[in-house]
């Protein structure tokens, strides 16, 4: 199913962190949406194609989110772009892209391409700091940035993202009501069923990353928000 306006869950892979491969099965196995893999640093063109061939062997829909423009490769059913609304400097709002698109721009399939518009919330996590992000906002500021992801842009998809920290669900319930046509992504801190489904309530879909490295059983019990 490519249809992201379906989704409600999706796990994310990282392809710099190790996962046996029975972790794996389980996540693909797991009646999730989707397998993302992404990640912000480490992230090669070697771990993206190793990670991506584990994954399609199962049916599971599988989608790249693009960190550096080196480590793309065909063979994704999907091409997540994340542009970072809240970051100060350019390169991470339309500089890489324009010089990807200068490049591939071509050749690109657009049907499978979709640009995710992020606003980074949690100031200590990896992403933050690397696209230089004011992540100290107010709820005016976020929903403000939830607008213009859809009403001046356009875009497909808002992430909502706290990587590393469990978000508040009151900020993710505003942004929600604020949009009506972009999905809501959010990601950040789920580790119980609990979490899942506090944000899932608002959320369109909720991504869960590091509690697969950290207790996968307690990561794959969060796909019962599907039930
Ligand atoms: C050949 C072929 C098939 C081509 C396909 C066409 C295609 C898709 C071309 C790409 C075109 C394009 C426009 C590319 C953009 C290039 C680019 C580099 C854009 C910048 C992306 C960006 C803003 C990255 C910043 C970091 C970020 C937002 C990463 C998202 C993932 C994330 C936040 C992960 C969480 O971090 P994690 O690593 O897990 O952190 P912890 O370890 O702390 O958990
Ligand atoms: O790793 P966690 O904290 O679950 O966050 C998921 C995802 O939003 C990271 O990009
Ligand atoms: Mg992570």
């Amino acid at each position: 199913m490519y249809d992201v306006r379906e989704w409600r869950h999706v796990f994310k892979l990282d392809p710099s962190k190790p996962i046996s491969d029975e972790d794996l099965e389980r996540i693909c196995e797991s009646g999730t949406d989707a397998v993302i893999i992404g990640g912000t640093d480490g992230v090669t063109l070697e771990k993206v194609l190793d990670l991506m061939a584990r994954v399609r062997r199962y049916t599971v829909p599988c989608v790249l989110e693009v960190s550096n423009i080196d480590s793309v490769t065909p063979g994704f059913d999907l091409f997540f772009i994340p542009t970072v609304l809240n970051s100060t400097s350019t390169k991470w709002i339309t500089g890489l892209h324009h010089e990807a698109i200068k490049e591939y721009g071509a050749i690109m399939n657009w049907d499978e391409i979709l640009v995710q518009g992020y606003c980074i919330l949690n100031d200590e996590c990896k992403a933050a700091k690397q696209t230089d992000a004011i992540a100290n906002l107010t709820e005016d500021d976020i929903v403000a940035y939830a607008m213009m992801a859809e009403k001046m842009f356009h875009l497909p998809i808002f992430y909502l993202e706290y990587s590393g920290r469990y978000g508040d669900p009151q900020v993710v319930a505003s942004v929600k009501d604020a949009l009506q046509h972009t999905k809501l992504f959010y990601g950040g801190g789920i580790q119980t069923i609990e979490q899942a489904k506090e944000m899932a309530a608002f959320a369109d879909v909720i991504v869960v990353g590091n509690s697969i490295y950290d207790d996968i059983d307690k990561a794959l019990k969060t796909v019962e928000i599907k039930q």
